[in-house]
């Protein structure tokens, strides 16, 4: 492991399940370390060890709720938290030059804005999805939504997640839609439709739409269905374990590590064509 290569890395939300899920990752990984793991202010893990939080055994490394001291000798931060906290983190990181690579889910448009305006001067990896399979359907539902024409062919994007999930519709449901109305060559929030309820009118030729499920333990399945008078064909992503969006994380982080400050998705990562 040289200078040249990504070492210090700190979890954002170390608590979280995500959080647990890459403190084990980085400690497993050949020359990566956990610099710093950090919580929000008066969490219940404040003080804790982050290898007992996580349950791979003390690391020496305690829970704080200092974002600048953890970034500020680190090489990266991974942030799987929320969105008021990932615009935060975005800044910090840019003050101290550093990775950031952002699974939050649920941020605005505005938030995306001041995230991107911090991509100024940190490298910034931010996607819905961090895992491969889910990046590859991405691509394949951009060609199929380009193949199927609208006139005949309705797209609807159906999710499951676990029941603790607090934005809807996923962030993957939200990619997949993205890169449907990419197939289509047009724009997703104005042709997005996320709820319906009650006397909604037939549906609007050449919408895509939303459909959301949640309950019990399920870490993430994703349906892309497109159907017209006679057929449908269906694209699909189940997730069977949390350590995959870790994995990507990791992945993302390495990658990042030599480019210039910019704002990049699992696609440029993953060398996967956008
Ligand atoms: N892109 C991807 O591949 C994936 C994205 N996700 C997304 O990641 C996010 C987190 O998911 P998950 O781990 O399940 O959620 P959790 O609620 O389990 O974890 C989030 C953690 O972040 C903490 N947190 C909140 N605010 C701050 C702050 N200001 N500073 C430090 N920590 C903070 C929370 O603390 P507290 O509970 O005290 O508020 C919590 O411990 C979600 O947006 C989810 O959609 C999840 C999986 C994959
Ligand atoms: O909250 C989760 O758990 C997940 N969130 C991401 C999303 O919103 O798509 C990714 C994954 O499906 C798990």
């Amino acid at each position: 492991m040289t200078d040249t290569e990504m070492k210090m890395v700190v979890v954002a939300g170390a608590a979280g399940r995500m959080g647990q899920t890459l403190l084990k990752a980085i400690h497993a990984a050949a020359g990566m370390r956990i610099h710093a793991a950090i919580e929000r202010e008066g969490s219940a893990a404040i003080g804790k060890d982050a290898g007992d939080v996580c349950g791979i055994g003390p690391i020496g490394v305690p829970i704080t709720a200092d974002p600048l001291e953890a970034f500020v000798k680190a090489d990266a931060v991974i942030d799987f938290t929320s969105p008021a906290s990932t615009v935060e983190f975005a800044a910090l990181a840019a003050q101290a030059r550093i990775v950031h690579i952002i699974g939050t889910t649920g941020c605005s448009q505005d938030d995306v804005e001041k995230i991107k305006a911090a991509s100024r001067h940190a490298r910034i990896v931010m996607s819905g999805n961090m895992s491969l399979g889910v990046n590859l359907l991405g691509v394949l539902v951009r060609q199929a939504a380009a193949a199927l024409e609208a006139v005949n062919w309705d797209i609807e994007v159906l999710e499951m997640h676990h029941n603790r999930k607090v934005d809807a519709p996923s962030g993957t449901a939200l990619l997949l839609g993205a890169e449907a109305a990419k197939g289509r060559g047009i724009d997703l929030l104005a042709n997005a439709v996320k709820v319906r309820d009650g006397h909604t009118g037939a549906r609007e030729p050449g919408s895509i739409g939303f459909a959301t499920l949640r309950g019990g333990g399920v870490i993430g399945d994703h349906e892309v269905i497109f159907a017209s008078e006679t057929e449908m064909v269906t694209l699909s992503h189940r997730a069977t374990d949390r350590s995959l969006f870790a994995q990507g994380a990791l992945r993302a982080a390495r990658w990042a590590f030599d480019k210039k400050p910019g704002f990049y998705n699992m696609l440029d990562v993953l060398g996967l064509d956008s």
